[in-house]
């Protein structure tokens, strides 16, 4: 059960598309889908949904094929789809009460108390909304019927920093009730604090898939030190401590893990000063970016 995908391929004439993707998102996992602009998230996600044909392979939901079966997929996952396209001429409400008429949907509990969480006028014309607005229109219209699947295509997209936080708890309060969810995203911050794995596409193929405990493993603390003379440079430089970048007195160095022996190099150093940050996910994931990026 859950989401999968083996050996899914969509060549557009101009020759991009998505290449031979084979992976899962397991029930009740969070995975975070990854990559630059253009890279193929979206059509991914397209083809989840049914609305394309794959060239080859498939992609399957709950066991069902995502095409041959489209209709049942469109009317059960929760979907936000990057772009929405609304109907001309009515309000949010109006929207979310066409949608919860072709669903099917009686309860409209949980609806409401979104809307109420999202803190904003639904019953403001759809041509009049803002698109952080629109998104929050979408974000309701996807969680609304509660579905076990949710298939997210960059979620906060137009939203300010507090509806990002506010969406981040949206998200793990599904993930606590065992929710299978894949969301595309560029918000290293919302994938580092909900999801369970990472998948990594570039070029339409997928380069690589992380569990996040261990990413956030890897992570290193890089150290900005300044000495106060070149013997200082060059005992760090005999150390064998990794060693980013050297400006004159100034040095970047990561450590992973053993700080005592960096301490110890430290301490037969004469430091004019010291400033530390910890590697965030986003750099992690860039060095995927980048790696892929020189091999073609
Ligand atoms: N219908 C189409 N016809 C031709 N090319 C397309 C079509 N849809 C997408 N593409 C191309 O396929 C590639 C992948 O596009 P896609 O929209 O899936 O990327 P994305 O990862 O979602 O990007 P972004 O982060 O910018 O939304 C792009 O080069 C895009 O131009």
């Amino acid at each position: 059960m859950g989401i999968q995908m083996n050996q899914l391929t969509k060549v557009f004439p101009n020759g991009k598309g998505i290449f031979d993707l084979s992976f899962e998102v397991k029930k009740g996992e969070v995975f975070g889908y990854l990559g630059p602009n253009g890279a193929g998230k979206s059509t991914t996600i397209r083809h989840l949904m049914g609305f394309m044909k794959p060239e080859l392979g498939s992609a399957k939901i709950n066991g069902m094929d995502c095409w041959k079966n489209s209709a049942e997929i469109q009317k059960t996952v929760g979907y936000l789809p990057g772009e929405i396209a609304f109907l001309d001429g009515i309000n949010g409400l109006e929207f979310l009460e066409l949608l919860a008429g072709m669903r099917g949907m009686k309860d409209r509990t949980y609806r409401d108390q979104l809307i109420r969480r999202l803190q904003f006028d639904v019953t403001t014309p759809i041509r009049k909304m803002s698109k952080g607005m629109k998104q929050k229109v979408g974000i309701v219209a996807a969680f609304m019927h509660d579905p076990q699947i949710l298939i997210l295509d960059e979620p906060t997209s137009g939203l300010d920093p507090l509806m990002q936080s506010l969406f981040v708890e949206l998200v793990l309060e599904e993930k606590s009730k065992g929710k299978t969810i894949l969301m595309s995203s560029h918000m290293f911050q919302e994938i580092d604090r909900t999801c369970d794995r990472v998948g990594i596409i570039k070029d339409g193929r997928l380069v690589a898939v992380e569990d996040v405990k261990n990413l956030q493993a890897k992570q290193r603390k890089l150290f900005d030190i300044l000495v106060e003379t070149m013997n200082d440079v060059e005992t760090i430089k005999q150390a064998g401590i990794e060693i980013l970048s050297i400006d004159h007195l100034r040095l970047k160095v990561a450590v992973q893990g053993d700080y005592n022996r960096f301490i110890k190099v430290l301490s037969q150093c004469h430091i004019q000063h010291l400033d530390i940050h910890t590697q965030s996910l986003e750099e992690i994931f860039m060095h995927y970016y980048d790696k892929e990026g020189s091999r073609s």
